[in-house]
């Protein structure tokens, strides 16, 4: 990427290093349910300081870009605040820009007309307008292609062009949902070794970022601050890591690793202890219902075959390793690694996933036989449980997809009820509790799940 020539914008006051930026004040954030507000975050309090890469990580679903986009002012928090240099946001926040993980590109605009569209609401006269976005272009290392259109482009150009956009208003704060996970391994790579390089230069023209993430590697590789995010039963903040590692950061490096373990212990472990907390009341263990044990998604192959090659490994494995044998980021095992553990068959140990002796023989077992030890598990869910009892109550053993959706509707937004719908379709099929057939959207309790099942 080139340096940057001189700036063509009024700069605001520059903001000195370790002044608060951005901050949330005791921010919660629902979302409408069927009839009620749902809650996706709560009792969130963060600051974000110039100077500093602030890192959300969090699980799919667990609320990092509703957080990322009250703080840009996007929307506006249920209760508490949002604030920017101290002043409660009533609107976008005027001093951030954003870069999507789908670029967000105008088809029909050259790269130049695209990187301008960031500053149309600036009123700049056209050339300046034009000045300032050959320089955002010219530092993201883009120039060349300032006619050309996106779909002339790769991805990882189109996001350098996202980037850009973003870059050319000199925003105090660079907000950044996921911007590499739509690029490949490389291009992805490339494209945040440049960036951390620009930021450590001193030219980059922003005095803070954040970044929405639920990969641990590039969280540790990029922020000074890694802020995670919980997701039972919604998003508060877990656990807080500084990165006091030199950049450009070493992945082999033992302090590398070691803060890599500790974030992958947080995310995995266990959410049991304030399942249905809400707040401002103390955590209490509660029973497992199925507004506060939300399914992941998994499917039964994927459980399947993980218990499979834990078994090749003595029914125990260090998760980053499991995940580097496999060619996967740890991330992308956790909802089976969430599921297993729900299920009883395998639990988080330190950094090893060990499989229970009901894991075992699950994974051991010959098909029918693992279908009775994956039924035994999947009866211990509560929706699955839920779907099964309601089943066996109903004269015509058949219910509509419909009458769960509505009682989880309760508790879930609808993307979140369709996902666990899925999720407790795939299991109670392969346990052969219940069968669904997709066209009416229907359930049918089968035959061997005909006898109420045990209390419990
Ligand atoms: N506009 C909306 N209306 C209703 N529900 C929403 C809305 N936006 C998000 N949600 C729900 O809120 C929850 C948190 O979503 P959010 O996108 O903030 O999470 P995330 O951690 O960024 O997830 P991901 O990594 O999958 O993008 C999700 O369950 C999502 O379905």
């Amino acid at each position: 990427m080139a340096q940057r020539a001189t700036r063509a914008l009024p700069a605001t006051a520059r903001a000195a290093d370790g002044e608060v930026l951005l901050a949330a004040r005791n921010l919660t954030k629902s979302y409408a349910g069927a009839d009620k507000q749902l809650p996706v975050l709560a009792d969130i309090d963060l600051e974000v300081r110039a100077g500093e890469i602030v890192a959300l990580l969090g699980k799919s679903g667990c609320g990092k870009s509703t957080l990322l986009r009250c703080l840009a002012g996007l929307i506006p928090p249920t209760s508490g605040t949002a604030l920017y240099r101290g002043e409660p946001l009533t609107g976008a926040n005027p001093g951030t820009a954003m870069v999507f993980q789908t670029f967000a590109l105008l088809p029909w605009l050259t790269v130049q007309q695209n990187v301008e569209l960031g500053l149309e609401a600036r009123g700049l006269p056209a050339a300046e307008r034009a000045t300032a976005a050959g320089q955002a272009i010219d530092l993201i290392g883009l120039d060349g292609f300032e006619t050309a259109y996106p779909k002339e482009l790769s991805g990882g150009m189109r996001q350098r062009v996202g980037f850009a956009r973003a870059l050319v208003t000199e925003p105090d704060v660079l907000m950044m949902d996921e911007p590499f996970s739509a690029l490949d391994v490389l291009t992805a790579e490339n494209l945040r070794g440049e960036l951390m390089e620009l930021w450590e230069s001193g030219e980059f023209p922003t005095r803070a970022v954040v970044i929405v993430t639920h990969n641990i590697e590039e969280a540790v590789l990029m922020a000074d601050r890694v802020v995670i995010l919980g997701a039972r039963p919604f998003g508060s903040i877990r656990a807080t890591f500084d990165v006091p590692l030199p950049r450009p950061r070493d992945r082999n490096a033992p302090q590398f690793g070691a803060l890599i373990d500790a974030v992958y212990q947080v995310m995995t472990g266990r959410e049991k202890d304030t399942a249905g907390h809400l707040p401002g009341r103390p955590a209490t263990p509660a029973r497992r219902t199925p507004a506060n044990t939300p399914l992941p998604r998994a499917g039964v192959d994927g459980l399947s075959g993980l218990a499979e090659i834990l078994i090749q490994h003595d029914n125990r494995r260090d998760l980053a390793d499991l995940a580097d044998e496999l060619g996967l980021e740890v991330d992308d095992l956790l909802p089976l690694v969430d599921a297993l553990d729900l299920l009883g068959l395998a639990m988080v140990t330190g950094n090893d996933l060990a499989l229970t002796a009901r894991g075992s023989a699950f994974g051991r077992a010959d098909v029918q036989r693992s279908k009775q030890i994956f039924a035994t598990a999947a009866l211990e869910i509560p929706l699955v449980r839920l779907i099964v009892t309601s089943l066996q109550i109903t004269p015509a053993r058949t219910l509509r997809a419909g009458f769960f959706r509505d009682l989880l509707a309760h508790h879930y937004t609808s993307e979140q009820v369709t996902r666990q719908l899925e999720t407790a379709t795939d299991w109670g099929r392969y346990a052969e509790l219940y069968s669904y057939d997709a066209g009416p959207e229907e359930y049918r309790l089968d035959a061997t799940a005909a006898a109420p099942p045990p209390a419990g």
